[in-house]
């Protein structure tokens, strides 16, 4: 699509090396690019056709860098499709990674836990999803040269990737968790009722993102790998008020495992190549 041409062309001009490795940092999570090395930010207002970033703990910016030795990029905040940005426009940024040659996505999140036995805290690696925010980003027109009208969704994930995630994780003694993230368009939290119902149907997380950029990396064929920050329990199960304060606090709050996690995803990549 021209789009993502002219996309790719304004950032490639500030570019040395292409990304191999892109991710992108949920609520709470664009710390991450403070251990790139020869960072180099741009600003997503630099970028003809991109849409802007406007919830509180997602900074705007596409950060390129070396992290783990590998060539990566990240956004630093992601879109969402309460913020009134069109479906397409969403998950546009998979399509800019695909033209950059990104071999590998790591998406993250903040989510709402739903499954009694996860805590605020947990970091969980998404398995699965479900789409009730019932909106498609390849609605329209399809463009063959990303990928099929009707791609398969049956292994939304790189399991490959994700079992060596899970070894490295286990020798350092690192928690991981796995769970069917359910997305709901927000933003208002979601009501007791609802979780019950999102409970019913195999849900573990929720959350207001994700899922329009899963399916578009699954039309485009980039190896995916999804990891979501618990920073709550959902509506209703700890009779607690939601805020988003407090979701950007228990993000940070996790820190040092949140890093430690991502680390070994990168370094993960490269054992998955041998
Ligand atoms: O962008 P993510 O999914 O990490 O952000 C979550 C969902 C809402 O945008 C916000 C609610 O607190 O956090
Ligand atoms: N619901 C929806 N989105 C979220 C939540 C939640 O409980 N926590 C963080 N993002």
């Amino acid at each position: 699509m021209r789009l993502y041409t002219e996309m790719k062309e304004t950032v490639v001009r500030r570019l040395t090396t292409f990304p191999k490795v892109a991710m992108i940092l949920g609520s709470g999570l664009g710390y991450l690019t403070e251990q790139f090395e020869e960072p180099l930010a741009i600003d997503y207002r630099e970028i003809p056709g991109f849409p802007t970033a406007t919830v509180e703990g997602h900074s705007g910016r596409l950060v390129f860098g070396t992290f783990q030795g590998l060539p990566v990029v990240a956004m630093e905040g992601r879109f969402h499709f309460y913020e009134g940005h069109r479906i397409e426009d969403v998950s546009s940024p998979i399509y800019l990674f695909k033209e950059l040659g990104v071999s590998n996505l790591l998406i993250t999140n903040a989510s709402g836990g739903i499954n009694r036995s996860f805590s605020p805290g947990d970091i969980v690696a998404v398995t699965d999803i479900i789409n009730f925010g019932f909106r498609n980003p390849l609605r329209g027109e399809n463009d063959r040269r990303y990928g099929p009208r009707f791609p398969d969704m049956s292994e939304i994930i790189d399991f490959a990737w994700l079992k060596v995630l899970k070894s490295r994780l286990e020798k350092a003694k690192i928690d991981l968790k796995e769970g069917t993230y359910c997305w709901t368009l927000g933003p208002s939290y979601e009501t007791p009722a609802e979780i019950r119902a999102f409970e019913f149907f195999g849900a573990d997380l929720v959350g207001m993102s994700t899922v329009p950029e899963v399916i578009a990396a699954r039309h485009c064929g980039i190896k995916l790998l999804v990891l979501s920050c618990v920073t709550n329990m959902a509506s209703g199960i700890l009779k607690e008020k939601l805020t988003h304060a407090d979701v950007v606090k228990t993000a940070n709050r996790i820190r040092p495992k949140f890093t430690a996690v991502v680390q070994h995803a990168v370094e993960s990549i490269k054992e998955t190549e041998q």
